[in-house]
């Protein structure tokens, strides 16, 4: 029997011959909504909430922009690594990874192998509209060009296609979609009798 975190038992519904075993991960690109149906999941159905880039921010106590900055992508990407291995050793919960994080194949292997993975997907417009306009280093605070932002997700989409399952987000609120994806998660592996 696995350890559930203690919050997680008093808000899974109905199925009361099933424990979550196993970590729901959301993936996908900037802008896809991984954090904010993360927090919906949370909020919603009891699920510990693990975001990785709001853990590296917490320990280093500077924001991804000046890690990237300061530090240089190499290291932030050492850090997504080890705060991921330190998340897959606890309850489960839902794990709101970065936009790159799956696509290194060490972290994607380990995702696949510890949880149920969904890829949130929408059109390149769409993702582009939501992702500009907030402090992402890979788009230097908005200055890039939609036409770079393209090319990083055509570059990206064979990996994020690895996932177990996808779910088309574009024009939905977070909570249709994290009710999808809840389902997804009880439906498939995320859990056992
Ligand atoms: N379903 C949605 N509908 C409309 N806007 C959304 C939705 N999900 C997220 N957003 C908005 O899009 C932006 C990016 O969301 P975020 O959760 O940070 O994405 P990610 O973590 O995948 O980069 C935020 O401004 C957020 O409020
Ligand atoms: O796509 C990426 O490589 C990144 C996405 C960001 O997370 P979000 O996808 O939550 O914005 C954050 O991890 C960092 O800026 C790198
Ligand atoms: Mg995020």
């Amino acid at each position: 029997m696995s350890t559930i975190a203690p919050r997680m038992l008093d808000r899974v519904p109905s199925h009361p011959n099933r424990h979550p075993l196993r970590h729901l991960v959301l993936v996908g690109m900037m802008g896809a909504g991984k954090t904010t149906v993360a927090e919906a999941l949370s909020r919603g159905y009891g699920l510990v909430l693990y975001d990785i880039d709001q853990w590296i921010e917490k320990e280093e106590g500077r924001s991804i922009s000046r890690i990237f900055s300061e530090s240089g992508e190499a290291y932030f990407r050492r850090k997504e690594m080890e705060i991921l291995d330190r998340i897959l050793a606890l309850p489960p919960g839902v794990i709101a990874t970065g936009g790159g994080t799956f696509v290194g194949e060490t972290n994607r292997e380990k995702l696949l192998k510890n949880g149920l993975v969904v890829y949130l997907e929408a059109s390149a417009q769409a993702l582009w509209e939501r992702a500009k306009n907030a402090d992402r280093p890979l788009l230097q605070g908005g200055k890039a060009s939609f036409e770079s932002f393209q090319r990083i997700l055509q570059a990206r989409t064979p990996f994020y296609d690895k996932a177990h399952h996808r779910v088309w987000v574009e024009g939905r609120s977070p909570e249709s979609v994290a009710g999808e994806v809840w389902e997804l998660y009880w439906a498939n592996e995320g859990s056992l009798p």
